[in-house]
């Protein structure tokens, strides 16, 4: 494939740009941050020095950045995407955004000759660097179809969805449903706790039944240790929540879980806890009074 750039350099961005260089990819990328390029630079990428300069680089350029401003502030700024994108180049948007903002670069991108894709992924640091994603893509086909090499290093599965605003709104789905899960579990690991059980056991009880899942595996054994370095941050969840719960509104679905899980995580954000891991959220029940 021709030379990526690579757009957000984050906890995601720099572990799925690292899997791209480790499988041969030449790469361009820009950070908001530019010292955060270093160690790519390191693994033999180029520097692009703004949204801009990549565009006008590369054929293909992917982002991967924190959340609908994010998103639309490195397109529509200044040095941004938008000032070189043009016939034959491609946008692929990676963040998890809602469907209006996807549809809002769409626009601008399409109207200006580029192709788009929303491309939101399932799976965290892990699965990023061990190239494990779920990819959930939806917009222009033949770009699809362009970069699928590359999604093919990202990811373990690609779904094309259709059209722009599918992908964000399936990945609000799911992350909706997790965050009122990690709720649950927060909520039985401190009972049990508290009403004298071992965590570790109930740990063991969970796995061998029907509501075995990876994510209490993974997450489980830290949140017993109170440890929450981030994988997925906590402010990141919480921002999933909001927009899920907006898609909710725009839909008439009522989601008093989600509503309530979303509350969990403001309280967890206004306890200073939103750069830790979003199982962090754990810490809202404990400081209403877990024993150990
Ligand atoms: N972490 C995870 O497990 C997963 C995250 N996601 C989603 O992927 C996206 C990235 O997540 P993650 O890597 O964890 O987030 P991080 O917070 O680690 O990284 C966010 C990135 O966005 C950049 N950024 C933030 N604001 C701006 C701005 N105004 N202009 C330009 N760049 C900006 C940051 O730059 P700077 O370094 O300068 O701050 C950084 O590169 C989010 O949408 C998240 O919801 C999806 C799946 C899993
Ligand atoms: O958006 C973050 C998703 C994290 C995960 O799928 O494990």
């Amino acid at each position: 494939m021709e030379e990526i750039g690579f757009l957000g350099l984050g906890i995601m961005g720099k572990a799925m740009s690292m899997n791209l260089l480790r499988h041969g990819f030449k790469l361009t990328v820009w950070n908001r941050t530019i010292s955060r390029c270093d160690e790519l630079v390191e693994h033999g990428a180029t520097i692009g020095e703004s949204p801009a300069a990549v565009i006008k680089k590369c054929k293909y350029t992917i982002a991967m950045l924190s959340d609908p401003a994010a998103a639309l502030s490195v397109v529509f700024g200044e040095d941004g995407v938008l000032e070189q994108i043009g016939s034959g180049k491609g946008y692929i948007d990676m963040s998890t955004v809602d469907a209006e903002t996807s549809l809002k670069i769409n626009e601008a991108i399409t109207s200006k000759g580029g192709s788009f894709l929303e491309a939101p992924v399932s799976g965290s640091k892990k699965p990023a660097e061990d190239g494990q994603l779920v990819i959930l893509s939806a917009g222009e086909k033949a770009l699809y179809e362009a970069v699928l090499p590359a999604f093919d290093v990202l990811g373990k599965k690609s779904f094309f969805l259709g059209q722009v605003g599918n992908g964000a709104k399936m990945k609000l789905v799911v992350n909706m449903i997790m965050g009122s899960m990690m709720n649950a579990f927060s909520e039985g690991l401190v009972l049990a706790d508290k009403s004298g059980l071992n965590s570790q056991t109930l740990l063991d009880v969970l796995d061998l039944g029907a509501i075995a899942n990876p994510m209490f595996k993974m997450k489980g054994p830290s949140m017993i240790g109170s440890s929450y370095s981030p994988a997925f941050p906590l402010k990141h969840q919480q921002k999933d929540m909001r927009l899920a719960l907006a898609l909710g509104d725009e839909n008439s679905v009522p989601m008093p879980l989600a509503a309530a899980a979303n509350e969990a995580f403001k309280k967890a954000r206004s306890m200073g806890l939103g750069d830790l891991d979003f199982s962090a959220v754990c810490e809202t029940i404990v400081s209403s009074g877990r024993s150990s």
